[in-house]
């Protein structure tokens, strides 16, 4: 194929705030019928725009069926299982921010554990009891655990409402995604101390063989970083535009800034 693809989720709380993203920066994703999973933006040529579930998104990128993609840090974690093929552009579109914890029943066994080592040195973990850890992070999950130094743990694979399994019984602690704590606070959870297995928000990704080898991919992850970066730079700035008098330039600027009321202002002649 000579167009090149980027990938956007399809759905989920990513979705919108992607396509808004994008729109801010002048890259407004146009989509002629919503149910189609395919689109434009019509200010970048050549380039075609998939919308996917973000997990398949990363999948995609690996098996080259796609070349960029937005997605959160955490699926790539997970997902790309450290495949060096796929490289980050852009690691901080500042939003989608979230972390991936372990986290524990507040009382019972747990009442008194609070840190990490708490919970590595409890008695009760052994070959034939282990800690059994359910999460929709396997991979990153299990590989943390065991750097920690954790050597009887069981991991239940779960798609949602993870917060409920310790509760069922089915789970001794868990591993999800945390952005206000809300959730695990509603449901008698609290996270442990040093248990933060990674931080993220959304990111742009490529393809490194794609972007080594398909004409285009290059010049528009540049056109797209190029925009992405203006955006961000210039997100929670405002710039005001005045006509003063004065003998000079620089006169102008020293009068300007020794106003103690105006201070944080960068003057430009
Ligand atoms: N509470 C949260 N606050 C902020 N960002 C989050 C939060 N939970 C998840 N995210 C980010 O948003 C991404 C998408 O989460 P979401 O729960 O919408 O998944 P989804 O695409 O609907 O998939 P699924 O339905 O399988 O969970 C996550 O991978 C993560 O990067
Ligand atoms: O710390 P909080 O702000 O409360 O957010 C955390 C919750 O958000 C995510 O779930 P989501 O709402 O996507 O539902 P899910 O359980 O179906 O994934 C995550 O899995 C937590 O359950």
């Amino acid at each position: 194929r000579s167009v090149v693809r980027l990938g956007l989720p399809s759905k989920g709380r990513m979705a919108e705030l992607t396509l808004s993203l994008l729109k801010s920066c002048q890259l407004s994703v146009r989509q002629l019928n919503p149910r189609q999973y395919t689109a434009d933006i019509p200010q970048v040529p050549n380039l075609e725009v998939w919308f996917q579930r973000p997990t398949d998104i990363v999948r995609k990128l690996c098996s080259g069926d796609l070349d960029l993609g937005i997605v959160g840090y955490d699926i790539i974690s997970e997902y790309a299982q450290g495949n060096d093929d796929l490289v980050i552009i852009h690691d901080a579109l500042d939003f989608g921010h979230c972390r991936l914890s372990l986290a524990v029943p507040k009382e019972g066994i747990f009442d008194s554990i609070n840190t990490l080592e708490d919970l590595l040195n409890m008695p009760q973990w052994t070959e034939e009891r282990p800690m059994r850890v359910v999460t929709g992070f396997g991979y990153v999950g299990a590989k943390f655990l065991k750097e920690k130094g954790f050597k009887h743990v069981s991991f239940l694979a779960g798609d949602g409402a993870l917060e409920s399994y310790p509760a069922m019984g089915m789970a001794d602690a868990i591993v999800d995604l945390v952005s206000s704590g809300t959730t695990l606070r509603e449901n008698n959870l609290k996270e442990i101390e040093g248990g933060v297995i990674l931080e993220s928000q959304a990111t742009l990704v490529a393809s490194k063989k794609s972007l080594n080898r398909r004409e285009g991919v290059l010049e528009i992850s540049h056109e797209m970083l190029e925009r992405l970066e203006a955006h961000l730079t210039a997100s929670g700035k405002i710039m005001v535009t005045a006509n003063m008098r004065g003998n000079s330039a620089e006169e102008v600027a020293e009068r300007v800034l020794s106003q103690t009321s105006l201070c944080g202002l960068q003057v430009s002649l």
